[in-house]
């Protein structure tokens, strides 16, 4: 049997349509439309593309949309202060401070400084502690993990009562918060990571399997539980000669065509995880304009 591939792409699209008509609602309501402002620092290309597809997004829902690419010779000092001018702009509701930054500069300052009501990405410590609390009716929840739960549940409903979720991968941007998410639907959850043992074995528990490592096509058919639901976050570009001299391809962090013989649904990459991400830090600058003007939270999810 075959699995269902789940299509991001097309999930993403019911998200982004929902955070379009939210915008367009705020827009008279609060006399000015929602505002993201985007930030890089430096010139790395796979990050330039990413921040033009959000800015891109930004501009189709309706938003005030801002974009500021600074120099890799940006200091710490320069960024903080951009930041503040940005927390200080009451027409600004989204911040994304677009990640890694250059290695002179102390990351968790520049995260801990963005305001964490305009955190639409769900990193300052205030709203990681609001969604470790339970608090979620209040928190930005990090885009990636939100939108791989609304993929999950678009096989499995809402509730993961009775489930084993596997994840594979400990960040605080991605591994972390989907196993709150996960734990939050009564899942049963395992944080899995470099220093797991016997990590096959562990995956093969899995009716949830959730791929947050970043090496490329590591988790193998075998490793899958039959009939589980597999997501697959890892964006890993490789080389493909097979494609001519040079060129490249992008896969996840599981052997997809493998553990499409076993699983239930697979999310693909491209076209999986990605496009949520995308698609749902619209949905979170809504929802922190929302918050922001005191109108009641929007919903996104299935
Ligand atoms: N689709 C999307 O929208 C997004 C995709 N990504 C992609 O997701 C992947 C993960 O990203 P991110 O969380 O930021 O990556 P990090 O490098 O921050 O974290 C990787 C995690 O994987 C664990 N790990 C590494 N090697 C192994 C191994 N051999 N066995 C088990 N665990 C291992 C690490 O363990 P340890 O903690 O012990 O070091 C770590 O916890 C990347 O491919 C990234 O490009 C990221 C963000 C958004
Ligand atoms: N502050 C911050 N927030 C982030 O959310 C953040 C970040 N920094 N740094 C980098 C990672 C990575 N990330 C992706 C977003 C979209 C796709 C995406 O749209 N992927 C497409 C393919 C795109 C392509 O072809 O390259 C897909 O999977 O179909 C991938 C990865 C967000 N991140
Ligand atoms: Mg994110």
């Amino acid at each position: 049997m075959a699995a269902e591939i789940i299509d991001g792409k097309a999930i993403a699209q019911t998200v982004l349509a929902k955070a379009r008509a939210a915008a367009s609602a705020f827009t008279p309501r609060a006399g000015r439309p929602p505002g993201l402002a985007v930030v890089l620092v430096g010139e790395d290309p796979a990050s330039q593309v990413y921040v033009r597809n959000k800015s891109r997004e930004a501009e189709a829902a309706g938003f005030r949309s801002e974009q500021h690419n600074l120099p890799v010779t940006t200091t710490e000092a320069e960024l903080l202060a951009l930041v503040a001018r940005l927390n200080a702009d009451p027409g600004i509701d989204g911040i994304l401070v677009q990640l890694p930054l250059p290695r002179t500069i102390d990351t968790d300052r520049v995260l801990m400084a963005v305001d964490p009501a305009k955190d639409v990405d769900g990193f300052h410590p205030v709203n990681v502690g609001l969604l470790g609390s339970g608090a979620t009716a209040r928190a930005l929840v990090p885009c990636t993990p939100a939108g791989s739960l609304i993929l999950i549940e678009s096989v499995l409903g809402p509730s993961l009562a009775g489930k084993q979720a596997v994840v594979v991968g400990r960040s605080n941007i991605v591994g972390k918060p989907i196993a709150q998410l996960l734990l939050q639907r009564d899942a049963t959850v395992t944080i899995a990571h470099s220093k797991t043992a016997d990590l096959a074995a562990v995956c093969r528990r899995a009716d949830v399997l959730v791929a947050a490592v970043g090496r490329p096509e590591m988790i193998r058919g075998d490793w899958i539980r039959p009939g589980a639901v597999v997501v697959d976050v890892g964006i890993n570009r490789i080389p493909a000669p097979e494609r001519g001299e040079g060129r490249t391809r992008l896969v996840g962090d599981v052997a997809t065509r493998e553990a499409a013989e076993i699983a239930r649904a697979i999310t693909p990459v491209p076209g999986g995880v990605g496009p949520m991400t995308i698609a749902l830090l619209m949905a979170n600058t809504v929802t922190a304009a929302h918050l922001r003007e005191g109108l009641p939270r929007p919903v996104f999810g299935a």
